[in-house]
């Protein structure tokens, strides 16, 4: 991706998919901690509305960007996650909605992250501060402010994308009209703090980590951060699908009893490449540190009461097979939430976590059925 350009006067002109960047000021974080000057890179399909209220926000998970649709660009990998979906006479028509898609607060594709300059120049490495998914959602309602939107149509994410869904409805229910909340829940559960505490301590452990200000020298703590993805994966497909696709199979010609590897072996192998291969180890610890932390209750007296108190029309939807995210997280958002509009929205998939990003017929479904909400 290219770097985002400094000023956003004209982001509204701009070429569809255009990258752009605006500083959109200091953001007060939970922890107590302030970063003085944020800039969040974003992208726009669609054109605004003259009363500038058709924005749909588009957002992104963990190790995704704000390409969210288009063919793979230049210095690129793979077109857009919800390529197909989102564009004219798309699922979100983009003849109609406007849509924007940002780079998170604290990801590694534009916006203030690890591996990004602070105010004085300086890569911010160990010093970037432990954030929240809240934090990243106040990023985005400042970014809303310094684009004029005073109200979005619709928020839309899967899981860490989700989790900013949730937080926008339940922290700024005034500034959104509705938002299709998929593949999350409410808090993080032990087993999700369980294996992203474990990838940390891959990335940690590897000595080109050097306590996370590695930046400034040549070498990448690719190995760490290899092995995270590569742990990460088993939690993003199902146990069923992978073995009906690798079985105990060996890769090729290769023979394990003899150093060869196993196809399933191969595939993790594969991932932890691609993802070595356009992701910083530093916003990796971050943004899996942001979903350890994730809690919507935090300040609010608890899940209950927070999902109890947001009266937004929104649609939530979970994935059968998904073991990071289980159906009864989204079963629980779907009975607490008022708002929720035709109870849980179940997508029958083998993909298990990753059908967010790969079960477009049923995705397709689910943004229609939002913006059904945001057109009342
Ligand atoms: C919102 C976001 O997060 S967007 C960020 C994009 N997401 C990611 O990168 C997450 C990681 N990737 C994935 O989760 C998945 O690949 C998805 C969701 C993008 C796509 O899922 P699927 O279409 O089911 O792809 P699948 O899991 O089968 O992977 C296919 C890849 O594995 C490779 N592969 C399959 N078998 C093997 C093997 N035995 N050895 C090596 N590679 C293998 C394929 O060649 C293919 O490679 P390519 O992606 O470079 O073309
Ligand atoms: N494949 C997704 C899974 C996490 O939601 C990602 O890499 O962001």
């Amino acid at each position: 991706m290219s770097a985002p350009s400094e000023t956003s006067s004209d982001w509204e002109t701009l070429p569809d998919g255009q990258l752009t960047g605006v500083s959109v000021g200091p953001i007060s974080l939970d922890n107590g901690d302030r970063i003085d000057d944020v800039t969040l890179a974003f992208q726009r399909w669609g054109r605004l509305s003259p009363d500038r209220d058709n924005v749909v926000l588009t957002l992104h998970a963990l190790t995704g960007d704000s390409h969210v649709t288009g063919p793979a660009g230049p210095g690129q990998l793979s077109p857009g996650w919800w390529d197909g979906l989102i564009g004219p006479g798309c699922a979100v028509d983009t003849d109609e909605w406007c849509v924007i898609s940002a780079n998170v607060l604290g990801g590694c594709n534009g916006s203030t992250g690890p591996s990004s300059p602070d105010s004085d120049g300086n890569i911010w490495g160990s010093r970037f501060p432990n954030i929240t998914v809240l934090d990243q959602v106040r990023a985005e309602v400042a970014l809303m402010d310094a684009l004029g939107i005073d109200s979005v149509a619709a928020v839309l994410g899967g899981s860490m994308g989700g989790a900013r869904s949730l937080e926008w409805v339940i922290g700024f229910p005034d500034r959104v009209r509705s938002a299709l909340i998929l593949a999350v829940g409410p808090r993080a559960t032990a087993d999700q703090i369980g294996t992203q505490t474990t990838q940390i301590a891959a990335i940690k452990a590897d000595p080109h980590w050097r306590g996370g200000d590695y930046h400034a020298t040549p070498d990448r703590p690719t190995a760490g951060l290899g092995i995270a993805r590569r742990i990460a994966h088993m939690y993003y497909r199902s146990e069923p699908e992978l073995d009906s696709r690798f079985a105990n199979q060996p890769q090729g010609e290769e023979d394990p009893l003899t150093g060869g590897r196993y196809a399933v072996q191969s595939y993790l192998e594969h991932q932890a490449d691609k993802l070595v291969a356009r992701f910083d180890a530093g916003s990796y610890v971050v943004l899996s540190e942001v979903l350890n932390h994730h809690d919507v209750g935090r300040n609010r007296g608890g899940t209950r009461a927070a999902l109890q108190g947001c009266h937004v029309p929104v649609v939530i939807g979970g994935i059968t097979s998904d073991r990071l995210y289980p159906l009864r997280t989204q079963a629980e958002l779907a009975e607490l939430m008022p708002g929720c509009v035709g109870g849980l929205q179940i997508v029958h998939s083998d993909n298990g976590h990753d059908g967010f990003l790969t079960e477009f017929d049923a995705i397709a479904d689910l943004l229609k059925r939002t913006l059904e909400l945001a057109r009342r």
